[in-house]
């Protein structure tokens, strides 16, 4: 007896309308109910567009090849952290449910089905929760509970892991097992390995647009000689830094904050965190999703909404003379503490990536007096940030066209052609291949040997492992010891 398959690719390959060469080539894969096929790939290889060509949104993009037989129906969960939610709704609960309804499915079986999910994810008390009041890990976690209520015979997940912490990521991974134990199946495409990846029954991976490699499980060599980054903690070592006797927390504080405890929409998020960061110090941020990683990085920044309310002292070191930044506005902050916030979206508005960068280089002080010399000046900032780094190549693309780990490398770049002393990272890592990876690592090094400090958040244990000079655990409201 013929197999079953949700999904059927033969000999399938893409082409995008306007473009010389395949993004896809030659792709057999088949997936049967019951199983998970992670697809791993660096930047570029083609993952995203293999998770868009099976669930049908290339039609009219561009040519198939082969054939691509789907049976069944076939939800997806996009890469864009931006764009997850439908902008429908305003309550998580009603979130989850709006796919159902729309299909027209019975209301109470609806309500029924998001309540289970969202209890199955950890997340049931954000039901009644304003979806503006989210953190990034709890709004991918309503996205995908969204999918999951409809009961799809196939889920596709493009990096189903961004901004989920590892716990999450391992609970999703039961999640997924039993999905697929009801009859569904799922394919992940992602550049990064991790906790949900690791649930596979195969993994392969797709290099410039072909699948080269199917099997079980794929080792640590494979995923770094195809650039495939690893979340997990290998071994600690560092790459670029010297390892840390104690002896930066000797050097003069770059930022110091004092009891700073913040509520938003009345709940208690931060509760007197005391935190220093030396001249030339890495401080990672690890702690669960909702922890207050966001509103700690925002806080300083003066980046909270008016509703909530915020006490504590945060002061920075600018060349000797401490600055008390007490009431100053964001734009004053801004000179002392560049911030590269977790969806990078949000803080881009130009239509390519060089006016980006034009509208971020600062006005020099003689304004009124000589305006070719201050846009000589600003061209010259922006053309100099663009040969140091990969935008040079995209340097007239919409910043919308870009991958996650190029928008997020535009924002650091914006925030660097302030010249800030100290730079605020929200998850930096979001979305990065290995190569990526090793972009931001020397944006970093590149910093602190200038003199710099970095405060990062993330949920990346192998990336804070190596690159970081002390790990902070956000817990509570109350930041944890060094566990570096
Ligand atoms: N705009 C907002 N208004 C009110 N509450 C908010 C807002 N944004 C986030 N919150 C809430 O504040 C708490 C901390 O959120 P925050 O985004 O700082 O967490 P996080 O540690 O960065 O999480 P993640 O790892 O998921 O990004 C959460 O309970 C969240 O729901």
């Amino acid at each position: 007896m013929p197999e079953t398959v949700v999904v059927q690719l033969k000999g399938a390959g893409f082409t995008y309308r306007g473009s010389a060469w395949a993004a896809l080539s030659d792709i057999d894969l088949h997936l049967a109910p019951g199983r998970i096929h992670s697809v791993l790939g660096s930047l570029g290889s083609g993952t995203s567009t293999l998770a868009r060509l099976i669930t049908g949104l290339l039609i009219d993009r561009g040519t198939t090849t082969g054939e691509v037989r789907l049976d069944g129906t076939a939800v997806m969960l996009g890469d864009d952290p931006e764009a997850q939610l439908s902008g429908m709704t305003s309550l998580v609960g009603d979130e989850v449910q709006l796919s159902g309804r729309l299909h027209g499915d019975e209301l109470a079986a609806v309500e029924q089905r998001a309540r289970l999910v969202l209890d199955s994810l950890g997340i049931r008390d954000l039901w009644g929760r304003r979806l503006d009041a989210l953190s990034g890990g709890q709004r991918q976690l309503v996205a995908l509970a969204g999918l999951l209520t409809l009961r799809p015979s196939l889920l596709v997940l493009d990096q189903p892991s961004l901004s989920l912490d590892p716990d999450t990521r391992g609970r999703l991974g039961t999640v997924l097992q039993d999905f697929c134990s009801a009859g569904g199946a799922v394919l992940i495409t992602a550049h990064q390995r991790d906790e949900v990846t690791e649930v596979s029954s195969e993994m392969s991976v797709l290099d410039s647009g072909r699948l080269i490699t199917t099997r079980h499980r794929l080792t640590a060599e494979d995923c770094d000689h195809h650039g495939i980054w690893d979340t997990r903690t290998r071994q600690r070592h560092r790459t670029g830094r010297t390892a840390t006797d104690g002896s930066e927390r000797a050097k003069p504080a770059a930022l110091t904050v004092r009891g700073l405890s913040v509520a938003r929409l009345g709940a208690e998020v931060l509760d007197d965190v005391d935190l220093d960061v030396a001249s030339g110090e890495i401080v990672t941020i690890v702690g669960s999703n909702g922890a207050g990683k966001s509103t700690l990085l925002r806080s300083l920044t003066g980046l909270l909404g008016s509703g909530d309310r915020t006490s504590g002292t945060i002061t920075v070191d600018a060349h000797g003379s401490p600055i008390n930044l007490g009431e100053a506005p964001t734009h004053e902050r801004a000179r002392h503490l560049g911030w590269v916030g977790q969806d990078p979206g949000s803080q881009l508005s130009a239509a390519t990536v060089r006016e980006e960068l034009t509208h971020a280089a600062p006005l020099p002080p003689h304004r009124r007096r000589d305006r070719s010399a201050i846009r000589a000046q600003r061209q010259a900032a922006v053309t100099s940030t663009l040969a140091r780094t990969e935008l040079k190549a995209v340097s007239e693309t919409h910043p919308y066209d870009l991958s996650i780990a190029l928008r997020k490398d535009l924002v650091i770049s914006t925030a660097l052609i302030m010249g800030p002393r100290i730079l605020l990272l929200d998850e930096p890592t979001l979305g990065r291949d290995r190569m990526a990876i090793g972009r931001l690592n020397l944006f970093m090094t590149e910093f602190i040997r200038r003199g710099g400090s970095i405060l990062a958040t993330t949920h990346d244990r192998r990336w804070a492992a190596e690159t970081a000079d002390r790990i902070l655990l956000l817990d509570g409201g109350e930041l944890r010891g060094d566990l570096g």
